[in-house]
């Protein structure tokens, strides 16, 4: 029997709609085997598929990544976005968006918007706060939805790839969506805000189409300002790619705090680690130790 291969886009009562490669579309049904218990995650918008000509999915290719709020399979970046000014950046809340990033193994990006509304003294704050991302090669754009200034470089930056968007309210997520994709429109504004009132809306669980070619997605539920599950220190280290410097602390077991002969803290005291990051890795130690690991 004839197979074909496809990208799920969105998934509409028990249908799941599939795109191919040659940009056709087909809804099919997943074949009673593949249904497990646990049955949403089963097959998501975003997953590889195997389908037969009697319209069944026959085989869920396995997933690099899965973003639970909403499901999301093999998203090949996650957009940070905040905006210069209504709001302001809250940069405690980007180095949480940050680790939940690496902790769900989704390459970031940074997007800062409205650009437009700074002079160039604040501009340049910004750019010094955001040195520390050089250090652990995450790339950034400083964009105006409103000019057009830095839409080019992020459309380059994406295309052909599943890019998942998320920051916080009323940063022009979905004003960046609307130029990014090839076929929605999404509302910006107050509509926005009364369509996400609704229980089901389009923007949550669809893959949208650019023009250039990959997909976008609106991923609200990452926006939140929980850490994740992290289980041990060591865990914790190892979502601050910065702390990987090719030399071994005095002790194997070094949580990088108060020991002696700590390679993190020297880098911090070179300026090789940025004082702030460090600290956030602190405050993250502290809460985790205090909020769950004790209560184990
Ligand atoms: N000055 C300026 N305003 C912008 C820019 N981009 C968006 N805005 C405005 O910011 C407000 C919020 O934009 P939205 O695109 O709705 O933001 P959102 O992140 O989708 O917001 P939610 O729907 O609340 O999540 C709107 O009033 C936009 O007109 C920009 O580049 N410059
Ligand atoms: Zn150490």
């Amino acid at each position: 029997m004839v197979l074909i291969e496809g990208i799920v886009i969105n998934k509409i009562q028990g249908f799941y709609n599939i795109k191919t490669e040659d940009n056709k579309e087909f809804l099919c049904k997943l074949r009673g085997l593949l249904k497990r218990k646990d049955k949403k995650e089963n097959c998501t918008v975003g997953d590889h598929v195997v389908f037969d000509a009697d319209g069944f999915i026959t085989e869920v290719k396995e997933r690099k990544n899965l973003l639970l709020r909403p499901l999301v399979a093999n998203i090949d970046h996650i957009v940070i976005q905040f905006a210069a000014k209504d709001p302001l950046i809250d940069y405690e809340r980007l180095n949480i968006l940050l680790l939940n990033s690496f902790y769900y193994k989704i390459p970031p990006i940074i997007v800062v918007n409205k650009i437009d509304l700074l002079t160039e003294d604040e501009k340049e704050e910004i750019i010094k706060n955001l040195d520390f991302l050089k250090n652990i090669d995450i790339p950034y754009f400083m964009i105006s939805t409103e000019t057009g200034e830095g839409i080019e470089e992020i459309k380059n930056y994406i295309k052909d790839s599943i890019t998942a968007f998320s920051g916080p309210s009323g940063v022009g997520k979905s004003s960046i969506l609307n130029l990014l994709q090839s076929e929605r429109v999404l509302a910006t504004g107050e509509t926005s805000k009364r369509l996400r009132a609704g229980k089901h809306t389009t923007r949550d669980s669809n893959l949208l189409p650019m023009k250039a070619g990959g997909y976008v997605i609106d991923t609200p539920g990452f926006s939140s300002v929980e850490l994740p599950d992290i289980k041990t220190p060591a865990e914790l280290m190892g979502l601050f790619p910065e702390f990987d410097l090719g030399i071994g602390c005095k002790f194997s077991n070094c949580i990088h705090i108060n020991e002696p002969g700590c390679v993190v803290k020297e880098a911090v005291e070179n300026n090789q680690i940025s004082q702030k990051r460090y600290d956030f890795y602190k405050r993250c130690y502290d809460k985790l130790k205090n909020e769950r690991w004790n209560r184990i």
